[in-house]
């Protein structure tokens, strides 16, 4: 599992190690990872150009020991420094005894044009909100600038502990972070702007609950259903499709296709497409009753497709097994009665039905993704699966996020958050709890978009057929026969 913890829980960590350790002890930690980082990319660090941008916290001070050090093994390092009387002072001295040299703020564009390395120490953990004007500049240069960037522990101008970018920011090659991952890191916007992230162990001692969580392939092994011996298809579960519309059937095809990859030991449609839905798959259970008749379910999926079919979302509310809803099922559900529910509910909006829910614009929505699923998620008293390129899923008591970063922006495509609902439902019906199932299907619904484009695009129907890879793969080679 990949965790990331916010900035206020990095301080307390932070605190609590310095007060065991020699004075500056973390940051030359900090320093020699991020100097490592440097000099891998740099190939060659003996002449080459290395430009430190240097705020005046200790943001700045990571950078000058980093670049202290890159200096000692023959680099020509120049510290273009933001506010040189409220410099790191230590970190200053160091790189001036290493041969490094100093420069105003007006130099930078041209020592950046210049420079093979460019590093961002202009802020860390410590920014407040978006970036002053000289630090906006110099951000900006960054974007513009041909030189390999690496951000120090965050991309400056990012916020670290929600992933929210307002006005200019560092956008880097690697980002090297320090003791843990910042949320802002994992997810959009922010995520876009870090490249590639490298974590230094700093020896922090960090709390077992994390603020967020990314599954990764072993975790996800560890949460698959698996049949036992004995098992039979009621055993394994059944997941009841109700979805698809008669101007829809797409919708529905589309969902089972997802539910039949998704583990459940049968899938069960209910609804008006079931022909379209026989035609293709012939091992559906169709029943041409409503939702309460039509036999015994372990969960619900119900919205895709779905128009303008308020009594059968609401039919299925009622029913006392995991519900997911998504789609025209977002816009129908009333909120009193699923805030009412007691079996566990799961909605799957993206950002557009996000923000339609919650009376704001989709840009809000897509500007401040964490914000908008712990929202979601406590308004509703339901498990929110936040759809996106780094989708986030959150529970309603609050704790970890779950974030997701299989997916690819081939996913963009016409009815794959159908074969999401249908993989995600057939996963509550293995009895999956809701953040799992969301998780999981997240994961493996990344991955089959990634096998199904292959750098082309690829339609909803690839992607579901893509499923069955993305399972064996994160199952591991070993254990793909079981
Ligand atoms: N937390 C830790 O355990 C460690 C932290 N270290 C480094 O220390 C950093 C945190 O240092 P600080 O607390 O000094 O804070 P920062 O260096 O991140 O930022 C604070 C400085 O930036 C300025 N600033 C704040 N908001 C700004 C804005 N919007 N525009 C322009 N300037 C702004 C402030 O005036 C202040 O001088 C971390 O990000 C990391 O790089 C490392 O040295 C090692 C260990
Ligand atoms: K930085």
């Amino acid at each position: 599992m990949r965790t990331a913890y916010s900035v206020e829980t990095v301080r307390t960590a932070e605190r609590s190690l310095m007060a065991r350790l020699p004075e500056g002890a973390l940051m030359q930690r900090a320093a020699a990872g991020l100097a490592a980082a440097c000099a891998q990319l740099l190939g060659r660090v003996y002449g080459s150009r290395v430009v430190l941008l240097v705020g005046s916290g200790d943001n700045g001070g990571d950078a000058l020991y980093a670049g202290a050090r890159l200096a000692r093994r023959g680099a020509g390092v120049t510290a273009v420094l933001l506010a040189p009387d409220r410099t790191h002072p230590g970190g200053l001295a160091a790189l001036r005894r290493a041969g490094g040299s100093v420069a105003g703020v007006g130099e930078a564009e041209e020592l950046v044009q210049r420079a093979d390395l460019v590093v961002d120490g202009i802020v860390g953990i410590g920014g407040k909100g978006g970036l002053r004007p000289d630090a906006a500049r110099l951000a900006a240069l960054s974007e513009t600038s041909r030189a390999i960037v690496v951000a120090v522990d965050l991309p400056s101008g990012v916020e670290a502990d929600s992933g929210e970018v307002r006005g200019a920011a560092v956008r880097a090659d690697l980002t090297v972070t320090f003791g843990t991952h910042k949320p802002g890191l994992l997810i959009d916007p922010a995520r876009e702007h870090a490249g590639s992230v490298r974590l230094v162990d700093i020896g922090l001692e960090l709390p077992e609950k994390a603020d967020l969580e990314a599954l990764q392939h072993a975790d996800v092994a560890a949460l698959l259903p698996a049949p036992a011996a004995e098992s039979d298809k009621y055993r394994r579960g059944v997941v009841g499709i109700a979805a698809g519309s008669a101007r829809y059937p797409g919708a529905a095809v589309l969902a089972v296709a997802g539910a039949l990859r998704g583990g459940a030991g049968a899938v069960r449609y209910v609804g008006p497409a079931g022909s379209a839905v026989i035609a293709r798959f012939p091992e559906t259970l169709v029943s041409d009753r409503g939702p309460a008749k039509a036999g015994r379910v372990q969960a619900w999926v119900v919205g895709p497709g779905a128009g303008d079919d308020a009594a059968t979302v609401a039919e299925v509310l009622e029913a006392d097994v995991p519900v997911l809803v998504d789609a025209d099922g977002l816009r129908l559900a009333d909120r009193e009665t699923v805030r009412g529910r007691t079996a566990p509910t799961l909605m799957t909006p993206h950002a557009g039905e996000a923000a339609a829910l919650l009376g704001v614009s989709r840009e809000e929505v897509e500007g401040a993704r964490l914000t908008a699923v712990r929202e979601l998620a406590a308004r509703y008293g339901a498990t929110v699966l936040l759809k996106g390129s780094t989708t986030l899923v959150a529970d309603p008591g609050g704790g970890p996020v779950r974030v997701n970063a299989t997916g690819t922006p081939w996913l963009a495509t016409a009815g794959s958050g159908d074969v999401l609902s249908g993989l995600a439902g057939s996963l509550l019906a293995a009895r999956l709890s809701t953040r799992d199932a969301g998780s999981v299907a997240a994961y493996l619904h990344g991955l089959a978009g990634r096998y199904a484009a292959n750098g082309a695009p690829a339609g909803a129907h690839d992607v579901a057929n893509a499923i069955p890879q993305a399972w064996r793969d994160a199952r591991g080679a070993a254990s793909v026969r079981g």
